[in-house]
């Protein structure tokens, strides 16, 4: 599919001041969010931020999306690097589907079987626009933020090199300790 970009514009906020450029894919926009030495790095740190709505927005304490995007935004703005900003809300099941997927686990389903219960994969994500942008930044090597083992294969397996693995770990509590458990348990994530 094919895939639309943006210029570069300025971005200060209050984590540091960013660069920015967009992408969109079909109906989905994206944005990759870059240190302002962002070209001078030779192996960035890079988060793939999966978009959640009620988590990065909202302060939601279902899920670790806040935190960690915060922690990335903090990271990248001291040590340089990007954000790909993955607007796969819900693991790409969209955010209607992920209410319904919150009401099924107000009843007591965990995250996955909420998702197979409405008819979709634990996991729908696709990561076709992420190496597209890898090839317009000119990205060979990184240092990946992230605690999710798929993520790691699917950029190795795009021949980019992973010189370090950033854990993405953040406080839990309550209202999230069954969601991070589901991750480790069933995603192998490193928790
Ligand atoms: N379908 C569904 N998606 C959820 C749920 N909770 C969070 N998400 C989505 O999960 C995505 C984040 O995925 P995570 O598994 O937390 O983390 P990850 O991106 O796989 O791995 P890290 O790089 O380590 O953060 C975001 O798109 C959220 O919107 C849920 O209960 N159901
Ligand atoms: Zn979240």
């Amino acid at each position: 599919m094919k895939i639309q970009t943006s210029n570069i514009a300025n971005l200060p906020s209050k984590h540091g001041k960013f660069k920015i450029k967009a992408y969109k894919q079909g109906n989905q926009e994206h944005l990759a969010i870059m240190s302002e030495d962002f070209n001078e790095l030779k192996s960035p740190y890079v988060r793939i931020h999966s978009e959640c709505l009620t988590g990065d927005t909202l302060g939601s304490l279902k899920c670790d999306c806040q935190s960690q995007l915060d922690l990335a935004l903090k990271f990248i703005s001291e040590h340089g690097g990007l954000i790909i900003y993955h607007r796969q809300e819900g693991r790409n099941i969209g955010l209607l589907n992920k209410v319904n997927a919150y009401a099924l686990q107000d009843k007591g389903r965990d995250t996955i079987q909420a998702n197979l219960e409405l008819g979709f994969k634990e996991d729908e994500r696709d990561y076709s626009v992420v190496e597209f942008i890898f090839k317009d930044l000119g990205i060979e090597s990184i240092k990946l933020i992230t605690n999710n083992p798929k993520k790691i294969e699917y950029v190795e397996s795009l021949g980019i090199e992973i010189s370090q693995r950033i854990p993405a770990i953040t406080k839990s509590n309550r209202y999230n300790e069954n969601y991070l458990n589901t991750k480790k348990e069933y995603f192998g994530h490193f928790l």
